[in-house]
């Protein structure tokens, strides 16, 4: 696992016993802005407040470090700038590492608006004329700038030194209608900046105090958090408590990870210590309730990242049981948030159990990641594969696209894939790791890092990295073996092209991948890239509709076909929400006289009934194929 400036931070932090556990918000000299309480009193009591914070010159250049320009902490994850960051904190002794980063952090630049002089930058104008819809009662309003919201001035000050100079589409819609206390189901393209979009409210909400006061006694060993946020895969959970330890920088705020495959008597002692924000995978969630460690009864906030795969068959025996049979307050005593580029209309229906008079928020073509990723399709025979991927692979380097800042990733469908390409690779001098789910922890933190770092420039993998992962200089996906669902290539290709920068995918098409063809077809041309004429008649032999939920590429919100939106809400063709259309201009439409343009008006919800296998080592899921623990015929699915 990468080592992030924060974990460092967190282990300073964590020093010596803790004699008893106090939130942040009941500690003397608590950051909270008092007056953000009332925020929480009215939910809508946005008027009123908005400015207050306003300050445009605060997002000028204030000061220039010893990094120099914009090179101190870089953007997020794992980011160039923050590794670089990571290189200063190991040479500072040991005694003081604590107070050098502190110090440091002050002197972070902050980026000029535009963020031209930056290459590290979020390229804002990529999602300058974004579509955004947004359904449900009473919907707060987009915002512009971060201060316009309530955020508090800890976590404000936090975000400007992570060089967020301005929200993403995504984090201007979703973070006011999280901060005003409403459930949450969000659709946004890869790499857009969703996680800040969650994790915003998350802090802010218990650092204003909303937590029921939980103060832990000298001897519990049962963690108590308030918030919870739940991912499928380890690196991805490892990843979110990163971010989520950044954006908490000094509010007192504590977050823990916990996630399988790593000693769990750590994790318990990381959790004794107090923990605020538990960031953590089902699997091993479960199991730390189950065995009396962790109580979710104090939970207000939860957040569902990649909520789509977290509640299809592979994960949804496990989420229910934590959010619906443990302790854990019901929908409407908690504010729960479901975050996904993707998000099929049965699996909708599914994460409506969860919610209380939720808002869904889709924000841009969800999944084509704008028209940032451009996407080539090239028939390739399996048995050609490996050859083409050499072409591949050596008209990088030719090109000097090859090494730290242009990194290869490689999905293939199966574990002993991964590893037989990986091998290859390296024999014929492409130094090359491989990622999978049957490899130990310690050897996916390896791999990953290894190619994080640009040491291996290539890594070949299964699903298990296709969600979330956030890793810079990702310039090439190649989809060796394709996917059997398109939303699965949708997330694929989306380690690319993140963040507003252009990345590049090819996919490798032959006959037996027809299914996808025609869900393949409609999302290039949404993302208006060049589709083959050869592709376009594979998908008018492909059986199987865009939008047939089944084996056939199944992505059942595409059934509208004229859509705009891969994003929609299931709940507008079947009962009466109050409904609003919005764009990234504002503009708001009555909800009384909405009439949504996109819908045909024939679609009836289906309801989802896919029946609960009781094996637990074989669930059907919504991706239509079969998926098994550690079966190696079988495609891995990502799961954790
Ligand atoms: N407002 C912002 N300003 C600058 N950078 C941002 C901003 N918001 C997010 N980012 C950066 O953009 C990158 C992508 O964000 P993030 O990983 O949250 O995307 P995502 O939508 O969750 O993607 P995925 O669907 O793949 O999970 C990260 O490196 C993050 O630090």
């Amino acid at each position: 696992m990468a080592m992030y400036w924060s974990d460092r931070m967190g282990d300073e932090v964590q020093r010596g016993p803790r004699a008893s556990y106090v939130p942040p918000h009941l500690r003397p000299n608590s950051p909270v802005d008092e007056s953000r309480h009332r925020f929480h009193d009215d939910p809508y009591a946005f008027d009123s407040r908005f400015g207050r914070y306003s300050n445009s010159r605060q997002l000028g250049r204030v000061s220039v470090g010893p990094m120099g320009r914009g090179r101190g902490l870089g953007r997020g994850r794992g980011g160039r700038g923050w590794s670089q960051y990571h290189g200063f904190n190991r040479s500072v002794p040991e005694t003081n590492s604590f107070d050098a980063v502190v110090e440091k952090f002050g002197e972070v630049e902050v980026l000029d608006e535009d963020g031209a002089d930056n290459e590290d930058a979020i390229n804002f104008n990529a999602y300058e004329d974004i579509p955004v819809e947004s359904s449900g009662e009473n919907v707060p309003p987009p915002v512009d700038t971060f201060e316009e919201i309530d955020l508090g001035k800890a976590l404000n000050d936090n975000i400007k030194k992570c060089k967020y100079v301005k929200p993403t589409p995504v984090q201007r819609h979703a973070i006011p209608i999280a901060v005003a206390g409403r459930d949450l189901m969000a659709c946004a393209q890869t790499g857009s900046g969703k996680t800040a979009a969650f994790c915003f409210p998350i802090i802010c909400g218990i650092l204003s105090g909303e937590s029921n006061g939980m103060v832990m006694p000298r001897d519990a060993r049962v963690a108590c958090p308030t918030g919870l946020i739940l991912s499928p895969t380890r690196e991805l959970s490892c990843q979110i408590h990163g971010e989520v330890k950044k954006f908490a920088y000094q509010t007192g705020l504590k977050a823990v990870v916990v996630y399988g495959g790593a000693p769990i008597v750590q994790q318990f002692r990381n959790i004794e210590k107090g923990v605020d924000i538990l960031v953590a995978t089902p699997g091993r969630l479960v199991d730390m309730i189950e065995r009396d460690r962790v109580s979710l009864k104090k939970i207000k906030y939860l957040a569902l990242d990649e909520a789509d795969r977290m509640l299809d068959m592979g994960f949804e025996h496990q989420i229910r049981k934590i959010v619906q049979q443990m302790d854990m307050p019901p929908p409407g005593s908690r504010q729960t948030m479901l975050f996904s580029a993707t998000f099929p209309d049965e699996i909708q229906k599914l994460a409506s159990d969860f919610l209380s008079n939720y808002i869904f928020l889709s924000v841009g073509r969800v999944g084509s990641s704008t028209d940032l990723i451009s996407q080539k399709v090239e028939h390739v025979e399996d048995m050609d594969k490996r050859n083409r991927l050499m072409d591949l692979l050596q008209s990088q380097r030719a090109s000097g696209k090859n090494g730290k800042h242009s990194l290869t990733l490689v999905f293939v469908e199966t574990k002993r894939g991964a590893d037989s390409l990986e091998s290859w690779l390296a024999s014929n001098g492409f130094p090359a790791t491989a990622i999978h789910g049957d490899k130990v922890q310690l050897e996916r933190e390896r791999a990953l890092r290894s190619f994080k770092s640009g040491a291996t420039p290539i890594m070949v993998a299964t699903d298990v990295a296709s969600r979330g992962l956030d890793i810079p200089h990702v310039s090439l996906v190649i989809n060796f073996d394709m996917p059997r669902a398109i939303d699965d290539y949708v997330h694929r290709i989306g380690r690319t092209g993140r963040a507003g920068k252009h990345g590049e995918a090819t996919a490798f098409f032959n006959d037996s991948n027809l299914p996808i063809a025609r869900a393949l077809v409609t999302l290039m041309q949404e993302a208006k890239q060049e589709v083959p004429a050869w592709l376009k008649e594979c998908a008018g032999k492909s059986s199987h509709s865009p939008g047939d939920g089944g084996g056939g590429g199944g992505r059942s919100n595409r059934h509208r076909g004229g859509s705009k939106f891969g994003g929609y809400d299931y709940r507008s063709d079947a009962a009466n929400v109050g409904h609003s259309i919005s764009s990234s201009h504002h503009h708001y439409v009555d909800p009384r006289s909405y009439v949504n343009p996109y819908s045909t008006g024939s679609y009836v919800a289906v309801p989802y009934s896919a029946p609960y296998v009781a094996d637990p080592g074989f669930y059907p899921n919504h991706y239509g194929y079969a998926a098994t623990c550690s079966g190696e015929s079988v495609p891995e699915n990502g799961w954790d």
